[in-house]
């Protein structure tokens, strides 16, 4: 487990760390993650808890620390502190290297080869060797059916679109068939029938395959389409609930109407602090 750095200030007495959560429902467990880039505390003090086999989305607006908490969660994030626990291990524990896929931003493809060779690339680093062939070949078959690229299989990756490309490197992380899918903003730039194909991908691999998926986005209405979600805002947790949980709590009708309720509920919150200082 990741242990506060010597010497981070932390004011007050320890907390008491809760009992830890069961690995076989819980994929991921956070307290008190808090995370500094540059001279900026960009993640602050957050608890949360990613129940495996299903879809948790992490929303909030642009530059909130969606990508932070993401990177931290795979294990390529410095100056972390905390306690972060994935799969039953520390963050960053080198036996969650294959067991976790992680998706960038920007897609990670060679554009010089075809979307196959792409795939066989990987598959061969995942699985290698002669007899595994056969193995493999299936593996990068089933995987471009997933993103929908069968009809491009062939087209180098440079001609392809961005959401395409995008496409390849979710294939070349389902490769492996991850227990835990980080995927950073995979909608971006995808029209609204790519996106809900996608969608469909994600509720597959969570209930076919009991795959658990972290997917972020800044696009409220995909908060609809998960099972849980965690709301941030400029580094915080604003909340850790179901959709219909969301709704109901704050009396909103959408998630982005209960996001802005809550965003509203803790500035008042942070004025009152202020003023009875
Ligand atoms: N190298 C860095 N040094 C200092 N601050 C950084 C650095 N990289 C990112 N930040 C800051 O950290 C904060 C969180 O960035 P992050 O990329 O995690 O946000 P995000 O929610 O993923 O945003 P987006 O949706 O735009 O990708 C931002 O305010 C950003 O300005």
């Amino acid at each position: 487990m990741m242990n506060n750095a010597p010497g981070s200030p932390r004011p007050g007495p320890a907390p008491t760390p809760g009992p830890l959560p069961d690995p076989h429902t819980t994929a991921v467990h956070a307290e008190n993650l808090t995370v500094t880039r540059g001279p900026r505390t960009v993640l602050r003090d957050l608890g949360f808890t990613v129940p495996r086999g299903q879809i948790t989305g992490l929303l909030g607006p642009s530059g909130c620390g969606k990508s932070t908490l993401m990177r931290a969660l795979v294990g390529t994030q410095a100056k972390v502190t905390g306690t972060l626990t994935v799969l039953g291990h520390p963050a960053g524990h080198p036996t969650l290297r294959t067991r976790i896929g992680y998706v960038t931003q920007s897609p990670s493809v060679y554009d010089d080869l075809t979307v196959r060779q792409n795939l066989d690339y990987f598959a061969a680093i995942l699985d290698p060797g002669r007899p595994a062939a056969d193995r493999r070949d299936d593996h990068v078959t089933r995987a471009i059916a997933d993103v929908d690229l069968t009809t491009h299989a062939d087209s180098l990756a440079g001609n392809l679109s961005g959401g395409q490309r995008n496409r390849v490197s979710l294939a070349v992380a389902l490769l492996g068939a991850p227990e835990l899918l980080v995927l950073d903003e995979p909608t971006v730039g995808l029209d609204p029938v790519l996106r809900r194909d996608l969608w469909n991908l994600f509720h597959d691999l969570a209930t076919d395959r009991g795959t658990t998926l972290l997917v972020s986005s800044h696009v409220m209405d995909e908060a609809e389409r998960c099972h849980r979600l965690l709301l941030m805002r400029e580094g915080r947790l604003l909340a850790d609930d179901t959709p219909d949980a969301l709704r109901t709590r704050t009396g909103a009708a959408t998630v982005q109407e209960a996001f802005l309720h809550l965003v509203d509920e803790a500035t008042a919150a942070a004025r009152t602090k202020e003023t009875t200082r």
